[in-house]
């Protein structure tokens, strides 16, 4: 078989030392073609621009494209006019169609003690956050006048059916569809479509709708209620850095933004580019793992490479593992290297 074309975009802050931690662990998996290319902050610097042609054109023709984190205090601004290195993310998701976003929620039995919350509310939970990636919010109209500034919020129902659909797929047992209902009109058409499709295509799984403020508390409160949760983008933003702190940081939670099949995947950690610890070797590289996991499993049919990976992280963990974020002193090298000796 040719062997698999990956683009790596470290991007900035964190970004380079945990993609260092994904190359090298790829590197012992199998044999991969990697084309790097600069994304966010560094792209700005170098070229102007958070997101080349050409960068786009290499994600367009690789199998799977693998991004660390971009953004950073160097390039915030209030300047409407200057570029920011989230367009680059978000231009990418935007061009690669990636409309899914996937981001699993599985305290590892290791870790039960690492989160915040008490071991029997986080004890056998197993969720999975379906994000809606490239419309509401984001995406829609927004500027500023004089005193005024404005951002729009635009769902179809097209876009609304297929991320349902993605959520019911992938549910056990039930969908726990989130919205603001009470307030917006989007959400309103968000409510009718997710049951339209669930009723007539899904009938065997159960739905239910929450409102977003009762979610946030309910995550804390009872996550273990949870199958899937469906919402739409900002929304599954807020909840998923929520929902990681069940697993014991931000830095264990991984994520997959998929799009039409055959078209390649985004896989990226649900962290940003932690710019408070950056420079320092001390990055969890796990959620980068778990990210190169999924990878391997949805974006590269690598079914077998996937799980070594996975089990090799959990063994990793078991025998010790703990980054600073999990209240440990291992540093991002060290971290590589335990999971490293389990391959
Ligand atoms: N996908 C992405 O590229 C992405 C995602 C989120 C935020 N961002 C960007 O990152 C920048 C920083 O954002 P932020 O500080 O709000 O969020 P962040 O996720 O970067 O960091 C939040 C907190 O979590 C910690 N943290 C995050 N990942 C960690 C890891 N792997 N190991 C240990 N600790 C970790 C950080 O040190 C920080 O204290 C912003 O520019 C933001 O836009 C990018
Ligand atoms: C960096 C930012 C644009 C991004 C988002 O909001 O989608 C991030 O927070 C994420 O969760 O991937
Ligand atoms: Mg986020």
């Amino acid at each position: 078989m040719a062997k698999r074309r990956i683009v790596l975009l470290p991007g900035d802050g964190i970004g380079p030392e945990i993609m260092a931690s994904a190359r090298a662990v790829l590197e012992r998996l199998g044999e991969f073609e990697f084309e790097e290319h600069l994304v966010g902050g560094a792209s700005i610097d170098r070229y102007g621009t958070p997101l080349t042609d050409q960068t786009l054109a290499a994600c367009k023709r690789a199998d799977a494209v693998l991004l660390a984190a971009v953004g950073g205090p160097k390039w915030d601004t209030t300047d409407p006019q200057a570029p920011r290195p989230e367009q680059g993310l978000l231009r990418l998701r935007r061009e690669l169609g990636l409309f899914a976003n996937l981001r699993p929620v599985r305290p590892l039995p290791a870790l039960l003690d690492a989160s915040p919350l008490k071991r029997e509310v986080v004890e056998g939970c197993d969720l999975l956050v379906v994000r809606e990636l490239t419309g509401g919010i984001y995406f829609g109209e927004r500027g500023r006048e004089g005193e005024r500034a404005y951002d729009t919020c635009v769902y179809t129902v097209g876009e609304i059916e297929r991320i349902a659909r993605v959520a019911f797929r992938s549910a056990r047992r039930r969908v726990t569809s989130i919205d603001k209902a009470n307030v917006l009109e989007t959400s309103r058409l968000w409510r009718e479509v997710v049951e339209r499709v669930g009723r007539q295509e899904f009938p065997h799984l159960e739905l239910e709708h929450m409102l977003v403020d009762n979610a946030a508390m309910q995550l804390v409160a009872n996550p273990r209620q949870f199958d899937v949760i469906l919402a739409e983008n900002m929304f599954g933003d807020i909840l998923s850095d929520e929902a990681a702190m069940l697993t014991g940081s931000l830095g264990m939670l991984p994520s997959a933004s998929l799009g039409e099949p055959g078209k390649p995947g985004l896989f990226e950690p649900v962290h940003g580019s932690a710019p408070d610890i950056a420079g320092q070797g001390i990055a969890n590289p796990l959620a980068m793992l778990g990210s190169v996991v999924l990878m391997l499993r949805h974006g590269l049919a690598m079914a077998d490479q996937a799980a070594r990976l996975q089990s090799a992280i959990e063994r990793a963990l078991e025998e010790g593992l703990r980054t600073r974020d999990l209240g440990g002193s291992a540093t991002t090298e060290e971290a590589t290297r335990a999971v490293l000796a389990h391959l």
